[in-house]
């Protein structure tokens, strides 16, 4: 059709041709009509027209008219015909044989040449794709080769350096750049799956640190890791996967992601986002993704198998250097037990060589000292529990034998083979001797050097194990020296220490030794001035008693305390096994008993411990349990004593004593149950309560006594000395609106010495108060004058042992007298407690002392019996 003629022109058969029309490319289509249709009858050239002029059409038409030709004929079988038929023009028909149109030689080569024309314009099309093909594939090949010299480098360096995250970034960025993408991220795994680096380009770090903190599982992003193969993505706005990203994630629009893989596991991803060029991810970039990951998961493996081998060699040189410089002495043995390794401190301790011990036996160190059974259970215990250890005597190559502890591991392969034995020891040989001394000190008193509590009981054991074989007896002293505060405050810790040591050794010398088959006799110190004996092996009761009187006649013998002799006796409380006790703690208890009762009996004496001592203890016991209630069930009472002038014998004070009437036990002694409060700790509500009650019995002592104005003195524990007294004081006073005078503190010397520092704190906000602080008992204590000098005291008690002795021992009443002298020396007045006799009254008046105080002037009495006391006696 493309090659019909377009110069074709329709004319009926009786039409004579218009020479004016004609042209040489005209071809007639000659037509008749005949019943409303036209019928073709043939083609008339050009040429036939002008070779016959002035002929109709139906004359030049040729006869029998050529064959047409079918429209869809090629462009050659027209060209053949036409050569064939030498009409110059060919009609062309359809299908249904109706005239379409004319070819001529003209019209055939025009559609020739077009037709060349277009294959042409085809091929010039086609070529320049393929130029275009060939073009990008010298890219790619261009892109694969850099990628591979690039790889190339990345794994001779990954095999070299240890600079994983630098390594891998530069490689990401030559992707990314290789690529043409807009950002690329690159994320590793740890060995339980979890994200261990994240690395990133052309993303800012908030957004990577959004990504990388991910969890997997949570839309596209979430999936990633667990994606199994290779993701291409594009058009990502409208994917429904690309759900789940975190806010303020850059918009993406393509994605290409690969797994990087390294022995046959998933180590990570690389991913890259969007071409520079706003173009999808092609096939050609994911070849070149997936390769660069299977270069990167190489590189990985590289990288981590160069850090483990680095850290093996780190590992390796430290043990090396721990096993060198191990002041433990290390042996490793093959299975055998052949040495196949020793350390340096190993050859110090041995005397070995190196080259003497590699290939010995661990037997070449074995001392004798251990018999088979010992190696047995050993290498038994290694064999069950893979290791053993303890204390083991081996011999060094001078042959000296020394302790050590010891320590053998067996090391196992992979199924379970023992394949060395490891051998850690440390001498012992100083320790021993070290522990050698800690014994003694954990054992031994280090004063007197006798033993100790803890050793005591060991013996005591191991004597009453005695008395069960042999059936014979045993006795446990219990010692205390008489007075020995006495001595420690007033002639100091030094001198107390002195006398200790050779109360020790006096002790001893009246004891049996030790002398096999015989057990000898055992003496301890168990503290201060407390020592205890077991006299093991007695043949009768007696024998006990014997060294008993022993020990209080050697104790006749003044002590020699460097310059000063001191006479020091001492109570001793026995008991009898298996007599009289049947366990260790009853054996204790009741020699204490027994000695308890030698110091009540008057000291200075034994006492065989007496089941009737039991009942002492029981009292106490009922008395304590009893005294809890005492307060709060009103069962307390103050008994006052008058303290009279001894220069006009005027009643200048009142003591206030505290007394308990049990409404069963009658009147329970001070000396009882003043020590039970005190170790019970109650003396401190009870205390409280006694200021209490003096406040509000004040004005009625005086009114009883027809006096005016005197203090009313209170006996103050040493456990009551805390800053809250003054308050208690402070508001005794306030409460009974009573001037501060009309009170003053009775405090023990001993109480006062306790801890100096808090005792003038005390003192002197009592005296900013305005009351007045007496110091009792004193000359029984250690006062240091200086220190007493400083205290703001109102009068000093003399205690009344030494008041009691004055008239028949001249050294008292010198005490007396010094005591006198030193107080008024520093302003301080001067009371002697338990004046009894009117001779004691006179002697006290000539020292020039103050006020007396005692049976002689009246008992302490309760409030009530006050203003019937007969003051007729002291006035004298
Ligand atoms: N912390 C407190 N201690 C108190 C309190 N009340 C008393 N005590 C102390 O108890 C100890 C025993 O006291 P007590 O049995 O009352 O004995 C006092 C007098 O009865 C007694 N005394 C007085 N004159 C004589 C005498 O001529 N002969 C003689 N044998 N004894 C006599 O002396 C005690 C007074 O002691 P002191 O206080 O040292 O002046 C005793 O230590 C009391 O201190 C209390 O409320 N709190």
């Amino acid at each position: 059709m493309e090659a019909l003629s377009d110069r074709v022109v329709r004319v009926a058969p009786d039409e004579r041709p218009s020479l004016d029309e004609l042209s040489g490319q005209t071809v007639f289509a000659v037509f008749e009509q005949a019943s409303g249709c036209e019928i073709f009858l043939g083609l008339v050239t050009a040429a036939q027209v002008s070779a016959r002029p002035g002929r109709i059409f139906a004359d030049l038409l040729l006869q029998p008219p050529p064959p047409p030709l079918s429209a869809d004929a090629p462009l050659e079988e027209g060209w053949r015909r036409l050569q064939k038929e030498q009409g110059g023009a060919l009609a062309v028909i359809d299908s249904d044989g109706r005239f379409v149109g004319a070819v001529t030689p003209f019209s055939l080569l025009g559609a020739a040449l077009r037709e060349t024309r277009r294959l042409q314009a085809g091929i010039e099309r086609q070529s320049a794709r393929f130029r275009q093909r060939l073009d990008r594939l010298a890219e790619h090949t261009a892109r694969l080769r850099r990628l591979r010299e690039e790889s190339k480098q990345l794994l001779s360096q990954a095999a070299e350096t240890g600079l994983e995250q630098q390594l891998l970034q530069s490689a990401l960025e030559h992707l990314v750049s290789l690529v043409g993408a807009r950002y690329g991220a690159l994320i590793l795994l740890d060995a339980d799956g979890k994200i261990s680096d994240f690395l990133y380009t052309g993303i800012d770090p908030e957004t990577a640190a959004a990504i990388g903190r991910l969890p997997t599982g949570k839309g596209l992003l979430g999936d990633f890791l667990l994606e199994k193969g290779v993701i291409r993505l594009t058009d990502m706005e409208r994917h429904p996967r690309a759900a789940g990203f975190p806010p303020g994630h850059p918009p993406m629009h393509s994605l290409l992601a690969a797994l990087i893989r390294c022995d046959g596991k998933v180590q990570g991803r690389v991913y890259l986002c969007d071409r520079e060029d706003g173009e999808p991810f092609d096939c050609g970039d994911q070849r070149l993704v997936e390769e660069f990951a299977d270069i990167m998961g190489m590189a990985v493996f590289l990288l981590r198998q160069r850090l483990l081998s680095h850290q093996q060699a780190v590992e390796l040189k430290v043990a090396t250097r721990v096993f060198e410089n191990s002041a433990e002495g290390i042996l490793v043995t093959d299975a055998d037990k052949r040495i196949i390794l020793v350390n340096r401190a190993l050859i110090t301790i041995t005397g070995y060589s190196r080259e003497e011990l590699i290939g010995q036996t661990p037997r070449i160190f074995s001392s004798g000292h251990h018999g088979e059974d010992f190696y047995r259970q050993m290498w038994q215990s290694i064999n069950a529990t893979g290791q053993w250890q303890g204390e083991i005597w081996n011999r060094r190559k001078n042959g000296s034998v020394y302790p050590e502890w010891l320590r053998i591991t067996a090391i196992s392969d992979a199924e379970g083979e023992v394949t060395h034995y490891v051998a850690v020891f440390s001498d012992l040989s100083e320790y021993a001797v070290r522990r050698q001394g800690m014994e003694r000190l954990i054992h031994y008193d280090h004063l007197t050097e006798l033993p100790n509590r803890l050793m005591f009981r060991t013996e005591l054991r191991q004597a009453i194990r005695r008395c069960h074989f042999n059936g014979r007896q045993m006795a446990l002293l219990m010692l205390d020296l008489d007075r020995f505060k006495v001595i420690n405050d007033t002639l100091g810790h030094q001198v107390g220490d002195r006398l200790l040591q050779q109360v020790s050794r006096r002790l001893q010398h009246c004891l049996r030794k030790r002398e096999a088959p015989r057990m000898g006799d055992t003496v301890a110190r168990l503290s201060g001035d407390e020592f205890t004996i077991i006299l093991n092996d007695l043949e009768m009761p007696e024998d006990a008693i014997t060294v008993a009187e022993k020990i209080l006649a050697r104790f006749r013998r003044p002590f020699v305390l460097g310059e000063i002799e001191r006479s020091v006796t001492v109570s001793i409380g026995m008991v009898l096994y298996p007599a009289q006790a049947e366990t260790l703690d009853e054996l204790i208890s009741r020699a204490d008993m027994a000695m308890y009762h030698a110091k009540q009996a008057g000291r200075n004496r034994f006492c065989l411990y007496d089941p009737a001592l039991h009942e002492g203890i029981q009292r106490r016991q009922m008395l304590e349990n009893y005294l809890y209630n005492a307060l709060e069930r009103r069962q307390f009472e103050i008994h006052y004593q008058p303290q009279v002038s001894l220069r006009d014998g005027r009643i200048v004070g009142l003591e206030a004593l505290l007394r308990w009437r049990h409404p069963e036990h009658g009147l329970i002694n001070p000396a009882e149950f003043i020590p039970l409060l005190e170790e019970t700790g109650l003396i401190e509500p009870v205390g409280v309560w006694v200021l209490q009650q003096v406040g509000r019995d004040y004005r009625q002592c005086l009114g009883a006594l027809g006096e005016t104005d005197f203090p009313v003195a209170v006996n103050v524990s040493a456990r009551q000395l805390a800053p809250s007294l003054i308050g208690q004081v402070a508001a005794v006073l306030k409460d009974n609106a009573l001037e501060p005078h009309c009170l003053k503190l009775e405090l023990t010397e001993s109480a006062a010495m306790d801890d100096p520092a808090r005792t003038l704190s005390l003192f002197d906000s009592l005296q900013e108060l305005g009351v007045g602080v007496c110091i009792d008992d004193f000359g029984t204590g250690y006062s240091s004058l200086a220190y007493l000098a400083r205290l703001p005291i109102a009068a000093l008690k003399i205690d009344r042992s030494f008041i009691g002795n004055m008239m028949t021992h001249t050294e008292d009443r010198e005490v007396v007298s010094a005591i006198v002298a030193l107080a008024h020396n520093l302003g301080i007045q001067v009371i002697a407690e338990g004046v009894e006799t009117p001779s004691q009254w006179r002697a006290l008046r000539e020292m020039g002392c103050d006020v007396a105080q005692g049976y002689l002037c009246s008992r302490p009495v309760p409030l009530a019996q006050l203003a019937d006391i007969d003051r007729t006696v002291w006035e004298v």
